[in-house]
């Protein structure tokens, strides 16, 4: 019997842990009062950035690419006694919003959001090495970011790439126009992963495809 994809996907949300109720008040809030908030991970992807953190207990997280704050706060869940998590955004429109669901996370102190662009602000931050990074911004730059902050992984640390499927466009059999740079940096992007040496990773086909890799 063929596999039905919305199907799939429904089963696989109802066998996962459901989102707390501050979480599923963002992904309303997100879907009724923002542009494209399809962007948010949503409860499948969240639950998973949860259970990976809660397996990591990271005491330093960084995120590129905050949108509306809903994968950072599920990325916090597993954070250390002590522990940081540090994510930036571009756009200074969801900073209120980010803060207030910060705040009520009662994750004030150890949620540290920056507005600016991602690779000015992860240069700048200074700070021991990264248990946990998760990079989700502007896909064409992905490979700037990997660059950027693999160095600054600890050994053994974990980064975690969003969107490697980019709605199917990296598969071999989807002819692509030279003017579409995002899907082609993508590919790129996962071919670069795949030949580095540096690292071991795993491409999980899950949502629009989540792309888990560990510093050797
Ligand atoms: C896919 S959304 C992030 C979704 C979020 N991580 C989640 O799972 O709910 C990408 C975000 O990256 C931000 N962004 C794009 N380019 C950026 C840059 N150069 N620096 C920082 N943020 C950027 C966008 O404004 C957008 O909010």
């Amino acid at each position: 019997m063929p596999l039905n994809d919305d199907e799939l996907q429904t089963y696989a949300e109802a066998h996962t842990s459901p989102e707390t109720d501050l979480l599923r008040r963002l992904n309303r809030e997100t879907h009724v009062q923002v542009l494209a908030p399809r962007m948010l991970s949503g409860q499948l992807q969240g639950r998973l950035l949860s259970m990976i953190s809660h397996m990591v207990r990271p005491a330093r997280v960084l995120e590129l690419g905050t949108f509306t704050g809903y994968s950072a706060l599920c990325l916090a869940e597993g954070l250390q006694p002590g522990g940081e998590l540090h994510t930036v955004e571009q756009n200074p429109e969801q900073e209120d919003r980010i803060r207030r669901y910060v705040a009520a996370a009662g994750l004030t102190a150890r949620v540290h959001l920056h507005i600016g662009d991602a690779a000015a602000v992860v240069t700048a931050l200074p700070g021991p090495a990264w248990d946990l990074v998760f990079i989700d911004a502007d896909k064409i730059n992905n490979a700037v970011y990997y660059e950027l902050v693999l160095p600054r992984v600890r050994p053994g640390g974990f980064i975690l790439i969003d969107n490697v499927l980019w709605s199917g466009k990296v598969l071999p059999s989807c002819l692509l126009k030279p003017s579409d740079k995002d899907a082609h940096a993508v590919r790129a992007f996962n071919d670069l992963v795949q030949q580095d040496s540096r690292v071991e990773n795993v491409f999980l086909p899950l949502r629009d495809g989540l792309l888990l890799v560990r510093k050797r």
